[in-house]
Formats: structure tokens, sequence, C-alpha cells
């Protein structure tokens, strides 16, 4: 039995998915009523349910299952874990982002606040709709007891869903949440009219900024050169199905983009670029995002810090 928390985009296409496998899967969310009863996800674009997927309202559900993927907004782990009192015993985290009080990632801020648990990352490039349509797709397992991760490679790999393991979980943390916030610059690039090019020098020097970030907080380089970093940096860059890049585009084009949306890279964009401040370290994208989504900039001045940095070697 394998529990998922939140039922929203990612967690239902995760339950799906290991469903359609014929795993017994509990999903939880807050208000399940009308998923619960239709057995169709809107969010998807009405993706039935496996009959082995059980929803609930009950956290009570996700004891005695072997694993519960927490698939919830980054900003809302906290709360929930401090409001919950859930004792899973193996907790994987499938959110990107970093959290604005603590300044560190899910499985971070899961170990944090249930220590006896084994935690585990689940992220890479993967939109919710491939997965619950039962596309191939590719994701990072990390967690740092190399044991229990090969445990939850087997345990949630299905042919058409492949985790390649690493124990280097502050590197996967990182890409994940990283990548949302180029991504926003990414989609005001394109929204602006700045043309392919513009776009694909961003995402370089972005991706720069991702490692450069990432080694001065302990990851490994090949950890951010993969499916959690660079994998999903080209997904979420090169996508108009990215929430991330969407919202970036509305800005970049001004346009209107619907609030309730989640766009996880902007209360990430604002949370690295105090990191950076705090360790010294130069994330000029980050902080331009983070200036453009509080109003702090305008647009033409967003473009113009990037196009005065002063010329250095590559
Ligand atoms: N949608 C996608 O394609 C992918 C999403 N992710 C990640 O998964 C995480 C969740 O994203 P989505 O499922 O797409 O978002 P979503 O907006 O579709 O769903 C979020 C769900 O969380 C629930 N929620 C929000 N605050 C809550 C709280 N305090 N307590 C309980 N439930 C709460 C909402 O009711 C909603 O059902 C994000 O970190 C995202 O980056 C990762 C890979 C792919
Ligand atoms: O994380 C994702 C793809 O890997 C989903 O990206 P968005 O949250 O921008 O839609």
């Amino acid at each position: 039995m394998i529990g998922v928390v939140g039922a929203g985009a990612f967690g239902t296409a995760l339950a799906v998915a290991l469903g359609r496998e014929g795993y017994k899967v509990r999903l939880w969310g807050r208000d399940v009523g009308p998923l619960a009863a239709s057995r169709m996800s809107d969010r998807l674009g009405g993706v039935r349910l496996p009959d082995s997927v059980t929803v609930t309202a009950e956290l009570s559900a996700m004891d005695q299952t072997e694993a519960v993927l927490l698939a919830l907004p980054m900003q809302a782990v906290a709360g929930f874990l401090r409001g919950s009192d859930m004792q899973a015993q193996t907790l994987v985290a499938c959110c990107k982002g970093v959290d604005l009080q603590t300044l560190t990632g899910p499985a971070t801020l899961m170990s944090q606040a249930r220590p006896k648990a084994t935690v585990a990352l689940l992220t890479g490039p993967s939109f919710a709709a491939d997965i619950a349509r039962g596309l191939p797709t590719a994701l990072t397992l990390a967690c740092a007891d190399d044991a229990a991760g090969q445990r939850l490679q087997r345990l949630l790999s299905t042919p058409v869903l492949r985790l390649y393991r690493t124990v280097d979980v502050t590197g996967a943390e990182l890409g994940g949440a990283l990548k949302n916030v180029i991504a926003i610059a990414a989609g005001t690039v394109i929204g602006a009219g700045l043309g392919e090019s513009a776009r694909a020098a961003l995402m370089t020097r972005g991706y720069a900024e991702m490692v450069r970030l990432a080694l001065a907080l302990g990851a490994r380089a090949e950890t951010l050169a993969g499916l959690s970093g660079f994998g999903d940096l080209v997904l979420t860059c090169g996508s108009a199905q990215s929430r991330n890049f969407s919202y970036g585009h509305a800005l970049g084009a001004g346009t209107p983009f619907n609030a309730s949306v989640t766009v996880e890279g902007v209360a990430t964009a604002r949370a690295v670029a105090r990191l950076g401040i705090e360790r010294g370290i130069d994330l000029p994208v980050t902080a331009m995002v983070a200036a453009l989504v509080d109003g702090r900039i305008d647009l033409s001045a967003a473009i113009q810090s990037l196009l005065t940095r002063p010329l250095k070697a590559e």
C-alpha cells in the first residue's frame, strides 16, 4: 500500500501511474469530495482513477502504508507537517522549491520535522499530465540512505516511470527548485519577444547559477547535470505546458495570469535570492526574477540589468 498526500495535479498523477500498475494506493486531499465521487481528475484532463486508488479525506489512511509521497506546494509543507500527526516511516517529498521560512528544500524540511522517518525526494522532468497518460518519464529518486533509496527505487518504478537513484539530496532539491526560477525568466524573455537565442543564453547562464549555488551548499555538480537539474531545466524552460514558464510569459507579455495556479518559482526566487545574499553567492538571474515578481523593478530595467553586467570569462 502506497500513500499519496496532496490530490492536486502531481499527487493524482502519481496515484494514477502507480494504481495502473496494480499497486494499492490511498490518495489523501483536503477537498476530495468531487474527485472521490467522479473518479475523474479535471486537473489532468479527465483522466480516470484506476480501481486500486482509494480517495480519502482521512489522514489516518496513511498509517500502515509502505511509503507516503507528499505532493503539496512547497510553501504548504512546513504547515502541513506541523499541523498533522501523520507519522509515516518513509516519506517521499514530491515538491520543488525552497521554504521561505527556513530556506531549505522539501526533503530537508521533512527530515527536520520527522527525524525518525526515512526521507527521500522524487524530482525531475515530468509533467503531471504526461505521467497520468502513461507516457514514458524518467525521474531522480534522491535518498541519503542508499539502501532505503534502492528499496524506494524498486517500489516506485514502473515500466514507463523510470527512477534513477542518487544520495545527493541537496543537489536534487536545488535542481528542482532553481529550474522553476530560471523558467520564469525564460518565459519572460519569450513573452517580451526577445527571441529564442536570448532564451538559450539565459538558460545557460541560469544553469551556471544553479551549479554555483549547489556547489556552495555541498551538492555534486553531476547531480545538477542530471534529470533533476539540467533535464528539468530543459523541460520547464522549453514548454508552454509549464506553469512557471507560462507565468513568466505573461509577465513578459504584460498579460493577466490566473493567481490560483501553483507557480513554485515565485516564492522560491524570493527564498533563493535571500540565500544568495546570506552566503555571498552571485545569483543575478534569481535576483532579477525575485525583484520582478515583487514589482521592485519593471521589465525593461530587469532586461537592462542582465545585459549590462560586466563582461567576464564564461
Ligand atoms: N504538476 C506537475 O506537472 C508537477 C508538479 N510537481 C510539484 O508538485 C508539487 C505540487 O504541485 P501540483 O500538484 O502540480 O499543484 P496543484 O496546484 O495541482 O495541487 C496542489 C494541491 O495541494 C493542495 N494543498 C495546498 N495547500 C495545502 C495544505 N496546506 N494542506 C493540504 N493540501 C494543500 C491543494 O488543495 C491542491 O490539491 C509542486 O511542488 C510542484 O512543483 C512536480 C512535478 C510535476
Ligand atoms: O516540475 C514540472 C516539470 O518537471 C512542472 O513544471 P511547472 O510547475 O512549471 O508546471
